[in-house]
């Protein structure tokens, strides 16, 4: 788009500004100036790097001041998806200037300086990657000088066109003087042409073919390739029991997509966690795929970008920053394991990429695909609602059973493994089937306490107790890392017998390492997961055999695909449900369908063993009975009772600072102001709170929330704009807007 002199943009600055601001560009930046570049502008007595959004008609422009440059060559957004963004600041409540920043990846502002008003001040990205290729070129060749070398290359470049520096390195030895004198004569010419550092380097993949489908998924696919012909919005639940064969309906689906010439954007919850995932799309498309993740380096992010951004690839797969992917033409959006809480952001832009996958799916008139084994409760009640087509495969893929689950009440026994369980184990060991053994607790003991005056070990920024690691000689804080040399002495009176109280996973490994000498045990969790490729690495060894017992925590739970696992044993079954937050009962059912689902995917029929001290709960119930469909019908019950989504919309104002007493004033400060508000407005709005954050103190701050409960989004967004416009801007303490929010912790 090319602009006239002295023409006037919009622009968002990535500063907590909920305003967009007018520039004026001058006659010689017109050319290069563009929605969806960045621009250098001034903004105060600072420099600032602005998103240009639109190309305005008419504005005042006495008071506008110039741009001072244009930092992109390319647009970064398309007005499409610009659109999006504005939606995201908008439904969120958040700066879009915040919204631009957070979806670009962080490779394009590796040069990001400190200025004066210390602010960042950003500038076009530096970090991409060039290679020097040749060609021949035009000049007329003096054939005496031309050394034997010389000439050999020039032939070469004449019959075989364009190559590499490297590659002629590589067949004609060291000739840098040689092709640096051709070009010299005018012989060959230089390019430097941008490379692509690749995520997938050193790993081959083997091709795979389409499966014939069985009937469920095969009404599953006609449902979706039909809607995909029909080229408008139309979302899905494909609700699928565990191992029912939900990614093939995927791939297929996409192929569908493919064949049309549009492409395809997929979601997972942590791509590290689903390498199978990652191994069959590329096995069933070969190339053309980008995947976007929190493993990769700065480079690699920038360099996935840029191939999405030129069209070089047709399926993007990534974690929920992927919602952001520069994709275009896009035919599906496909969210795995929708139930997953990792969609949501937890700090900043608090954005929910599973519900931004339908906006934009929206937007762009595009299928929608939201797969899972345990949908949430309110993906299950827009089905009921009719908002999303339901897709079902109520039976497993490979004809195999879902697991019988029996229970074992741990009533009196002191141990992490009962009887039973070390039983059950043995014998499947040695019958050569492997296990999964299930605790979503990592670390040695639960926590450490004085066997004098009964005081646990607690962090002094959070209000956590610290978890023991035996390994590491240490007592942990799992929110802020801080760590004291354990077992150590009571930091209240001295003592020096410190008790052990729970276990983590550090524990079963120890425990079942002395049950179990002969068999190989792995332990998966984030302390066993911390260096590059360690996930695939443990779970290449589940995959090939060679192991016999898989430890872990949820991380195991996720969509691993192990037909050898015939014993599934769960530690405590009681885990996750004393959570203060009100969908804990949700995640017990989700947490524990999901890792039941693990067992018996092969041939031989799996086994549950369900350790548990008080197993009456409806969550353990319903998922013990594989039961979706009555946890379904109890928990909208409870939200019912309750006020809870999907009867009410929320929205939570957290207060942190490091002062106590400034905290706990400001919250009072909102909080009657909030009510003001709400009364002058007449809106139906429960405010709950000021109250305590159940992590009161994390990382040295004080926490206090607000929850607003409405029946109208509509109401909620009044009361939060207008609270906006009129509270003064906290000192010191921050205040922060979570829409939807998804962890009250
Ligand atoms: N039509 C089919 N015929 C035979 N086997 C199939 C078919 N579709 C899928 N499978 C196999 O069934 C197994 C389970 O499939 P998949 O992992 O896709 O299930 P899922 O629904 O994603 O499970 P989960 O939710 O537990 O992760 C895989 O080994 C897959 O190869
Ligand atoms: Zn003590
Ligand atoms: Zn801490």
């Amino acid at each position: 788009m090319t602009l006239l002199p002295s023409q006037i943009i919009e622009v968002a600055v990535p500063l907590p500004i909920e305003r967009t601001f007018h520039y004026l560009v001058p006659s010689r930046l017109s050319e290069a100036t563009a929605p969806g570049k960045r621009v250098l502008v001034p903004f105060g007595n600072r420099r600032l790097t602005a998103y240009v959004l639109a190309i305005v008609e008419t504005a005042d422009t006495t008071k506008l001041k110039e741009i001072l440059d244009v930092l992109d060559d390319e647009e970064l957004w398309t007005k499409k998806e610009l659109e999006f963004f504005r939606w995201i600041a908008s439904y969120y409540m958040h700066p879009l200037g915040e919204v631009l920043r957070t979806a670009l990846p962080a490779g394009i502002n590796l040069q990001t300086r400190k200025s004066q008003g210390n602010e960042d001040e950003l500038s076009g990205g530096r970090s991409v990657r060039h290679e020097t290729w040749f060609r021949a070129g035009n000049g007329t060749e003096p054939q005496r000088t031309l050394g034997t070398k010389a000439a050999a290359l020039l032939e070469f470049l004449r019959q075989d066109g364009v190559n590499s520096a490297a590659e002629l390195r590589r067949r004609f030895g060291q000739c840098t003087p040689q092709l640096k004198r051709l070009e010299e004569l005018g012989l060959v010419e230089r390019e430097q042409r941008e490379v692509y550092r690749d995520p997938f380097r050193n790993e081959a993949s083997v091709r795979d073919i389409p499966r014939v489908l069985n009937q469920h998924q095969q009404t599953a696919f006609v449902q979706i390739s039909s809607s995909l012909d029909r080229h408008e919005f139309s979302p899905f639940l494909l609700h699928g029991v565990t191992g029912s064969g939900k990614t093939e309906v995927y791939l297929q689906a996409i192929a569908h997509a493919l064949e049309q010439g549009r492409n395809a954007l997929v979601l997972v919850p942590e791509i590290s966690l689903t390498p199978q995932l990652v191994y069959r799309f590329r096995a069933r498309f070969g190339g053309g795929i980008a995947i976007l993740h929190s493993g990769l380096s700065d480079g690699e992010r920038y360099d996935e970008w840029r191939r999405i951004r030129r069209g070089l690839v047709r399926i993007v797969i990534g974690a929920r920053s992927a919602i952001f992917a520069p994709l275009e033409q896009i035919g599906i959006i496909v969210v795995d394991e929708e139930h997953e809480a990792s969609f949501k952001q937890a700090d900043n832009l608090r954005y929910n990429a599973r519900d931004l996958a339908l906006v934009r799916g929206q937007l762009e008139g595009t299928t929608v695909v939201l797969g899972s084994a345990t949908p949430l409760v309110t993906t299950l009640y827009a089905v009921e609602q009719g908002r999303l087509g339901l897709l079902e495969l109520p039976t497993r893929a490979g004809g195999s059973r879902l697991p019988v689950v029996e229970t074992i009440a741990m009533q009196g026994i002191k141990s992490t493994i009962s009887p039973q369980l070390h039983q059950s184990l043995v014998e499947t060991v040695a019958e050569g089937g492997q296990a999964i053994i299930f605790l979503n607790r990592r670390g040695f003991a639960t926590f450490l306490v004085c066997g004098e005056c009964s005081q646990p070990l607690t962090c002094p920024n959070c209000s956590v107790t610290l978890t023991y690691h035996r390994q590491r000689r240490q007592s942990v804080c799992h929110y802020c890392d801080y760590a004291v040399p354990a077992p150590g002495t009571c930091p209240s009176c001295g003592a020096l017998e410190l008790k052990e109280l729970g276990a983590g996973t550090e524990r079963v490994e120890h425990d079942l390492v002395e049950l179990l000498p002969q068999a190989r045990i792995l332990r998966m969790d984030s302390d066993t997961t911390s260096g590059k490729g360690s996930h695939n690495r443990l779970l290449s060894r589940m995959a090939d055999g060679s192991a016999d017992i898989l430890i872990g925590t949820q991380m195991i739970t996720k969509g691993h695909d192990f037909p050898g696992v015939t014993l599934v044993g769960v530690i405590s079954a009681e885990a996750s449900l004393n959570m203060p937050d009100f969908r804990s009962s949700e995640r017990t059912f989700q947490v524990l369908s999901q890792v039941f689902g693990r067992a018996g995917r092969g041939d031989a029929p799996g086994r549950v063993l369900l350790q548990a001290l008080n197993p009456t709960h409806y969550a353990i119930q319903c998922a013990i009975n594989h039961d979706g469909a009555g946890f379904y019908q109890q928990e909208l019950e409870f939200r019912r009772e309750t006020g809870y989504p999907p009867f009410a919309f929320l929205a939570a104002i957290g207060i942190s600072g490091t002062s106590e007493q400034n905290v706990g004033q400001r919250s009072e400060v909102t909080t009657a102001l909030l009510l003001q508000l709400k009364n002058k407005l007449k809106l139906r709005i429960e405010i709950l709170g000021p109250a305590p954050a159940p992590l009161y103190r994390l990382r040295g701050r004080f926490r206090r929330q607000i929850l607003l409960k409405a029946h109208s989004r509509n109401d909620l967004r009044r009361l939060i704009t207008d609270w906006l416009s009129h509270r003064t801007p906290p000192a010191a303490i921050r205040e922060m807007i979570d829409i939807d929010p998804v962890d009250m912790m």
